[in-house]
């Protein structure tokens, strides 16, 4: 079985158009050889949502910064841990305060949550659990040695690795960073990706919807995106259009006329402009015709045109490779669901395929989500994949889907960062 990322499904090819390439072989030639953006910036933390970690931040505190108070209560001595103890209240310490001179046999402080504990402090009783009178605190129950105190440095010391780089930082590591009195954040420059469609249908004879969708997964903060429009199928324009944008962008990412018919030109027109390509037809459905290759520093991705297929290749190939550009630990994304089908199907065997499904209910004996497929498949359809609330993977090898299958599913939100 795979280990649950998206690209290393194994591949048993059983297909009956032979030589297909295993996406997680695609995979490997398409990341060969790409490496890190290598320029990084400094970022105060309010800029840096969404930013990837270049090198190691350090903590410039401990945490916590000192010993506190974790409840509203009375801080006590050691000596007053004891059955019939009423120590003489002190002063009171609140959040903000300095904690003051140490505590003694029989003296106590009043503490408000957050507040510093004295030196000499064993424990702090909450509030609830005491006896107040005659300026005196009586716990009713005792607290144990250490409780409700917080030590400096329980969490985190001076001086340790906060958090490893290639961290894509989001509201838990900003929290971490702030605590830790970190401003400015060494994160890498954004990834440069140009996107552009071609063919000469689009905005006469039908609509470009793959602009739109793969803008919209690359609306990230670690990119920059630039897009460069509609182009036709016509060889000069596109290899005039590869060589510009490969002088100012990290990536090149296209969809369309890449299946290799003579309407297809983008391969030719790269080659053309004096860059490496590679055509492949890949064992996975949908997403089969794509090519890739690089031109001066940029790298180059062309998708298939049909938006099925162009969101498959983006989400197997296209995000592995920003992951690795962007310096991103996350070049695998996250595992999917484990998921029962909640009815069968047949299919042709010989590629892996990503059907869009959305989740029909739980199985009672397992707990598990049950899905199916949400519409009949067709990589032109985006009716379905709009009703889906993520995507359903079959091996290679199934011919037969039957209710009560144990399936893999990718929600949208989770696997794909589909809001
Ligand atoms: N003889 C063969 N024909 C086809 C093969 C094959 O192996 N042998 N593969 C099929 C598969 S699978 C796919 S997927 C498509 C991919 O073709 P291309 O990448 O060359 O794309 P086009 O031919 O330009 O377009 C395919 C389809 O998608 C529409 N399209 C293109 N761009 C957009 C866009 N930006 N927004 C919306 N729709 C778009 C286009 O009009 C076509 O209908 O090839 C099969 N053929
Ligand atoms: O594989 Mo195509 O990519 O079926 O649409």
């Amino acid at each position: 079985m795979p280990d649950g990322t998206l690209i290393q499904a194994p591949i048993s090819c059983c297909d009956d158009e032979p030589g297909l390439l295993p996406v997680v072989e695609a995979r490997a030639r398409l990341l060969r050889g790409a490496t890190p953006v290598p320029e990084e910036e400094a970022l105060p933390l309010a800029a840096a949502l969404g930013r990837v970690l270049a090198t190691v931040p350090r903590s410039g505190r401990s945490l916590p910064p000192f010993d506190q108070s974790a409840m509203d209560g009375y801080a006590l001595h050691a000596a007053d841990l004891v059955p019939g103890a009423a120590p003489r209240i002190l002063r009171r310490i609140a959040a903000g305060d300095p904690p003051g001179p140490a505590i003694g046999p029989g003296e106590a402080v009043r503490v408000l949550t957050g507040a510093p504990v004295p030196p000499g402090a064993a424990a702090v009783v909450m509030e609830e659990h005491v006896v107040l009178r005659g300026g005196t605190v009586a716990p009713r129950r005792l607290p144990r040695p250490g409780a409700n105190i917080r030590r400096l440095g329980e969490d985190l010391a001076a001086g340790d690795v906060l958090l490893p780089p290639g961290t894509r930082l989001d509201a838990r590591h900003l929290a971490l960073l702030a605590a830790a009195g970190v401003g400015h954040v060494p994160v890498r420059r954004r990834v440069r990706v140009a996107l552009l469609s071609n063919g000469n249908e689009l905005g006469v004879a039908i609509q470009d919807s793959n602009r739109p969708m793969l803008a919209a997964l690359l609306a990230r903060p670690e990119l920059a995106l630039t897009d460069l429009g509609v182009l036709p199928d016509d060889p000069a324009a596109l290899t005039a259009a590869l060589g510009e944008a490969a002088r100012t962008h990290d990536l090149i990412l296209a969809s369309g006329g890449v299946s290799g018919s003579d309407a297809d030109h983008l391969p030719g027109a790269l080659h053309r402009a004096g860059g490496e390509v590679e055509v492949l037809k890949l064992a996975q459905k949908p997403g089969k015709p794509l090519a890739h290759g690089r031109l001066g520093s940029a790298r180059c991705l062309f998708l298939p045109g049909n938006p099925l297929a162009a969101l498959v290749g983006f989400l197997t190939l296209g995000r592995p490779l920003l992951a690795r550009l962007s310096g991103s630990a996350e070049e695998t994304g996250p595992a999917p669901l484990a998921a029962l089908a909640a009815r069968g199907f047949l299919r042709r065997p010989g590629r892996e395929e990503f059907l869009p499904a959305r989740l029909v209910g739980q199985d009672a004996a397992s707990g598990l989500p049950l899905v199916e497929p949400s519409g009949a498949f067709g990589s032109a359809r985006l009716v379905p994949l709009a009703a889906a609330d993520g995507l359903l993977w079959v091996p290679a090898a199934t011919e037969q889907v039957r209710p009560g299958d144990a399936l893999r599913f990718h929600p949208f939100a989770a696997s794909f960062g589909l809001a």
